[in-house]
This record gives structure tokens, C-alpha cells and sequence, in this order.
């Protein structure tokens, strides 16, 4: 088999590779990954790292270790992210940089796009950047919450050609193989459905987070982007070794042959709605016209808190989901606007104003 023809790719470590057992940082298995980077770098191939274990890398610094608040986990976050950064950093005879992300420093556009411009600028200056999730300073609505599916929007920022998951597993089973001795490793997926994620159950170690849904869940957001997707047991050396041969060590996903358009793809998988407009009507028909189709009489319901420039959601009452878009309004001034939909001065204030979502990034989920 020939070698992988890769210009760029993201290669994903969890917590257990970086900080077995929560006793603070260990080089012992990251030695053959830091070995993989530097092999692929002399091939020429753009490296970008997502590591895990901040917080299993701090935990050792704390009285108690299990069961704690958020504000103790952030908090072991926070001091186990420079010890991460260090442990890395003593494998490497180039220079890396830390790239500290929350969901919202992805799912705004503007901001997406400088983080990509500066993960393309890192790389064109031979950096390798090694990104995490901001976990000090993260709240419910501001996360990803878990560095599987942050290294699939990080491997799409990036351009990346592949993403690699390195996991304490050989790869996806077809259930739990520390639950059930007769689980049988599945080398290949060709397509994504309900039975590959009904495979995956949680994380049975006490760093891991997400388990193997997570990492299904990255394969989706990925392939989707053309991307080749593998899982693969960080534990062995034999891994990288067969990935540099071209081989597959453990779970590989096909990429879709025709990736989605960049921004479509990233109002898809990356941008998340910050509230919905339940509407009635053809939507079909209303979109023929385009986003000026979509007026305040066909909305039934406009929920939660969103302003100009936000991702929405806009479905019908049956859950159908139909687009993601921008919005143009907030959903307080939208809220009013539909309740008076009848009067034709508010019915010429939004004529003036504009459409209610936005053409610029969206994208049509199962049916118009
Ligand atoms: N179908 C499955 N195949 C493989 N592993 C599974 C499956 N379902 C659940 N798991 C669990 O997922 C774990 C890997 O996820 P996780 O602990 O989050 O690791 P990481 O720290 O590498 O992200 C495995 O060790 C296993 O316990
Ligand atoms: N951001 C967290 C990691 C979260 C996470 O997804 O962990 P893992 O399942 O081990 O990849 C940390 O650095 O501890």
C-alpha cells in the first residue's frame, strides 16, 4: 500500500495518553506521537496537535480528585494545562504554540476565520500549534466539552487533509470492549448512521471524557469535510508506524467524496443555534425566493435569547429541521415584529430592514 497523501493533518490526544491515572504529566506514551510529528513534519506534512489533559494533568495538585465541582476542574485545568505544555514542549526541537479555544471563539464567523488565520500563519512559519479547549474559563454555553469533536472543527479550520484520534482503544468496536468480551473491532466505515452511533457507548476510564460517541460524532463533522478520519490505540508505537506505511491501525472513516462548501459546512457542524423560529407554511417554496421568501407571518414561535449576527435555528412545529442561518434581527425586536405582523408599518419597517435570516452562510439541513 502506498503512503497517505497528506499535506496537513490534526492528530488528536486524550487525557489518558498525556496523564495516565491523573498523577500528573508522563512522556512515556507520547514519545512514539512526538516521534509520528516529527516523521511527518519531515515529510513535509503540516502537523496541528489537539491535546487533552489539562485537567488530569492538574488533578494530582488537588486534595480531592474525584467528584469535584466545575471550579475545582477549571481549576486543575488551569494548572495542568502549563505542565501539559511543558511535557510536549521538551519532546520537540522546534517551537510550539498554545491556541486556547472555547465554542465561542468558533462559532462566531469572524472569529473562526482569525483563528484559521492564525493556525495557517503558525504553520507557515514551521509552529506547531498545540490547542485545547479554554476549560478555565468555559461555561455551559460557551463550550465544545470535548476535545473529540474540538479537533474535528480545528482539523476544518485548519484545511487538514486527515484526523487522527489517539485513544487508549485499539479503534471503534461494535460495543464496548471492556464491557463485553465478544466486541469485534470495525476497520472501516464507509457511511455514518443510527447503527455506527449505536455502537459507541461513554468513556469507562476516569480521564476520558465523551468516550467513543464523541469520536463518532468527529467522524461525522470531518468526513463530511472530505476529511480521512481514524481512531487508533495511542498506547502502541505499531499505530504510527502502519499510518507512515499507509496503513490503517485501527478505525478508518471514509471521507465523502464531495465535501461540503467551507462555510456551509461550518454553519452545519461548527456554529451553534442560539435560538429558533418555528415556522409554518411551504418553507420549500418560501426559500424558491430566497431568504426574502421568509416572512414575520409565516413565524409561529421565535425562542431563545439571540442577537444580530447569531446562529439560528429555523424548523417546523414537528422538529423538522430546515435551515441554520444567520439572523438579522434579534430575537427580541423578532418577537414583536411577528406578534404585529399584521400592521403594515412593521410589515415596511422589515421591507427597509432586510430579510430575517441571512443568505450569507446558510446552510439547508433535511429538507427544505
Ligand atoms: N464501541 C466502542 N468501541 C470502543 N470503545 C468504546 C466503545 N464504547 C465505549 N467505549 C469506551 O470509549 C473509551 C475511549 O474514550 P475516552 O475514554 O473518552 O478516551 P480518550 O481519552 O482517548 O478520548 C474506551 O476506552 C471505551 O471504554
Ligand atoms: N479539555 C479537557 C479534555 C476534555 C476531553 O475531551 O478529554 P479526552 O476525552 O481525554 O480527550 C482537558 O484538557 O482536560
Amino acid at each position: 500500500m502506498s503512503e497517505f497523501n497528506w499535506k496537513r493533518i490534526v492528530i488528536k490526544v486524550g487525557s489518558a495518553l498525556i496523564a495516565p491515572n491523573k498523577s500528573g504529566c508522563s512522556s512515556h506514551y507520547l514519545l512514539s506521537i512526538a516521534q509520528f510529528i516529527v516523521r511527518c513534519r519531515s515529510k513535509g506534512i503540516e502537523v496541528v496537535l489537539v491535546s487533552s489533559g489539562s485537567v488530569a494533568a492538574g488533578a494530582h495538585l488537588f486534595d480531592d480528585i474525584d467528584n469535584v465541582p466545575i471550579a475545582t476542574k477549571k481549576a486543575m485545568a488551569a494548572a495542568g494545562q502549563t505542565e501539559m505544555m511543558a511535557t510536549w514542549d521538551k519532546l520537540f526541537d522546534f517551537p510550539s504554540a498554545q491556541v486556547l479555544l472555547t465554542h465561542a471563539d468558533l462559532r462566531n464567523r469572524d472569529r473562526y476565520v482569525s483563528v484559521k488565520e492564525t493556525i495557517a500563519t503558525l504553520l507557515s512559519n514551521g509552529i506547531l500549534p498545540i490547542i485545547n479547549e479554554n476549560d478555565t474559563v468555559t461555561t455551559d454555553k460557551l463550550k465544545v466539552g470535548d476535545n473529540d469533536n474540538l479537533s474535528a472543527m480545528v482539523a476544518a479550520a485548519a484545511d487538514a487533509n486527515a484526523l487522527i484520534i489517539c485513544s487508549d482503544i485499539d479503534g471503534l468496536y461494535d460495543k464496548n470492549p471492556h464491557l463485553h468480551e465478544d466486541a469485534k473491532l470495525i476497520s472501516w466505515v464507509s457511511k455514518i448512521d443510527a447503527s455506527i452511533y449505536s455502537m459507541a457507548g461513554g468513556a469507562t476510564s476516569s480521564v476520558g471524557t465523551g468516550g467513543m460517541r464523541t469520536k463518532i460524532e468527529a467522524a461525522e463533522k470531518a468526513t463530511s469535510n472530505g476529511i480521512d478520519t481514524f481512531i487508533i490505540n495511542g498506547f502502541t508505537e505499531l499505530s504510527f508506524n502502519m499510518l507512515l506505511q499507509g496503513k490503517n491501525p485501527g478505525t478508518h472513516f471514509q471521507p465523502f467524496e464531495q465535501p461540503m462548501q467551507e462555510n456551509v459546512h461550518w454553519m452545519t457542524h461548527t456554529s451553534k443555534a442560539q435560538g429558533e423560529l418555528v415556522v409554518e407554511g411551504d418553507f420549500n417554496e418560501t426559500l424558491n425566493e430566497g431568504v426574502e421568501g421568509l416572512t414575520a407571518d409565516e413565524i409561529v414561535e421565535v425562542n431563545g435569547d439571540f442577537a444580530v449576527g447569531d446562529t439560528i435555528l429555523v424548523r417546523r412545529d414537528d422538529g423538522t429541521k430546515l435551515v441554520k442561518a444567520e439572523a438579522n434581527y434579534s430575537s427580541c425586536l423578532l418577537s414583536f415584529l411577528t406578534r404585529h405582523s399584521e400592521h403594515s408599518r412593521y410589515n415596511e419597517y422589515m421591507q427597509k430592514t432586510g430579510p430575517i435570516i441571512s443568505e450569507k452562510n446558510l446552510a439547508v439541513l433535511e429538507e427544505k
